[in-house]
């Protein structure tokens, strides 16, 4: 059974977290936004500087300290998270410490994405931390990148499932340090089976395709 799929319904089903239409966050979202963006740098720093061993020291007993710091605090629980997606402002919080889009992740690239139509679109850049061969990014974090996007266009069907398969196909080398981008839709949905389809480019250079097939929740 093929179910066909209508994108202006499909966006009323969820709110992309990085769309640039959002209004910006503030508050303690911001903060955490801001610290996981400093975080990211410093892994980029560590990673491709030749730092000397005394700055090295100073950073990491910097960082100890500060992880002493936010480890004295109690853990939120998730069910804050999702309350918070309730109130305007704080509508990113369930996705915000997403490994993939998380803004308030710092292992995070981050993926961004939009919805257009029926295709969901992303952009992303690997920095250093993702190298797999050298100056290109790690065939997992690709891969990894793949099932976020096209779980992402599985779940505005409104019949969210998990990644049952997920097949890539690396055409060519991704480079690092390169605006790369992206683009995933569903392209049928049989029973509890939705079948997606991505693609990722550098510029115009086809660098990986992915299928997936997504089942949906008994
Ligand atoms: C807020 C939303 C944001 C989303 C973005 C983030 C996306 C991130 C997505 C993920 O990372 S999900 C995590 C990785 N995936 C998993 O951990 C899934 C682990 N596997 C399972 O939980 C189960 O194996 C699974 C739910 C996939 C299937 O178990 P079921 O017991 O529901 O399947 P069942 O045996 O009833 O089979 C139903 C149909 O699906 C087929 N099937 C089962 N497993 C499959 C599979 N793995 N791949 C493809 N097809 C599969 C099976 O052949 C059958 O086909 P037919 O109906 O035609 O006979």
């Amino acid at each position: 059974m093929n179910e066909p799929l209508d994108g202006s319904a499909l966006s009323q089903y969820f709110l992309l977290p990085t769309d640039a239409s959002e209004a910006p966050v503030t508050g303690i979202w911001a903060e955490r936004r801001r610290l996981a963006s400093i975080m990211r740098t410093v892994i980029e720093h560590l990673t491709v500087a030749d730092t000397p061993e005394s700055e090295l020291r100073e950073a990491a007993d910097t960082l100890q300290h500060l992880a002493a710091q936010l480890g004295a605090h109690p853990r939120r629980r998730k069910r804050d998270d999702i309350a918070d997606t309730a109130t305007p402002m704080d509508k990113h919080a369930l996705i915000d410490f997403s490994p993939l889009i998380g803004l308030s992740n710092p292992i995070s690239p981050p993926l961004e994405l939009t919805l257009d139509g029926n295709t969901l679109r992303g952009r992303l850049r690997f920095g250093t931390a993702y190298e797999g061969p050298p100056g290109c990014a790690h065939g997992g974090c690709i891969a990894a990148v793949f099932d976020e996007l096209l779980g992402y266009a599985q779940s505005l069907t409104s019949l969210p499932g998990m990644t049952g398969t997920l097949t890539i196909r690396y055409r060519v080398p991704t480079p690092l340090h390169t605006e790369l981008h992206c683009e995933a839709r569903v392209q049928r949905i049989s029973g509890r089976k939705i079948f997606c389809v991505g693609r990722l480019y550098a510029g115009e250079t086809l660098c990986a395709e992915a299928d997936g097939v997504f089942l949906a929740s008994r």
